[in-house]
């Protein structure tokens, strides 16, 4: 169950996993990523370039590539594609590069209340039909925290048990 399989990840501290964060411009992944470092989320600017950031989090090192998702900076995505154990989006799925990388789909900006709901995102991106690799969709605000952490370590416990 899931609980053995959390305490074997506890057991090996010093994995590194490497998360490559895709999504529009706007979406609030860099929010979302100082949000997980605990810090200050009030000056945030769209990304231009990208952003590394390594984050502790409960026995994993976490580096998380956070790409700026302006329209014109989207064609770049393609150079960020080596080695990544985590992503986010779903129209990312068909890349030959990223076959089998896990996913982890962040409905963020659940705290305004015109958010549409983790059910109906996964419904709109038709993730049930996924098969070929591990996918999970959470619910967060990057805006208070809600979400962001507890779930990031479910995706991997996921991740860890299937690969
Ligand atoms: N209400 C609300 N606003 C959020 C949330 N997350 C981010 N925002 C806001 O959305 C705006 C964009 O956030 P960013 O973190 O810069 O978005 P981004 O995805 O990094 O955007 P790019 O760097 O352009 O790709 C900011 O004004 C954030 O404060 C959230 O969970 N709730
Ligand atoms: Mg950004």
């Amino acid at each position: 169950g899931l609980l053995s399989i959390l305490r074997k990840l506890k057991s090996a501290p010093d994995q590194e996993v490497r998360i490559l964060l895709l999504g529009l411009d706007n979406a609030g992944k860099t929010t979302l990523l100082k949000q997980l470092a605990s810090e200050d989320i009030s000056h945030i600017t769209p990304t231009q370039g990208f952003n590394i950031k390594s984050v502790q989090s409960q026995g994993f090192k976490l580096n998380v590539w956070d790409i700026g998702g302006q329209r014109k900076i989207r064609p770049y995505w393609k150079n960020y594609f080596e080695n990544t154990d985590i992503l986010e989006l779903a129209e990312l799925l068909e890349e030959e590069k990223l076959s089998c990388v896990p996913v982890l789909i962040f409905a963020n900006k659940q705290d305004l209340l015109t958010a549409a709901p983790a059910s109906e995102i996964a419904e709109g991106l038709n993730l049930h039909t996924i098969r070929d690799r591990v996918w999970q969709i959470q619910s967060c605000s990057a805006l208070t925290g809600e979400g962001v952490q507890v779930r990031l370590q479910e995706g991997l416990a996921t991740w860890q048990h299937d690969s």
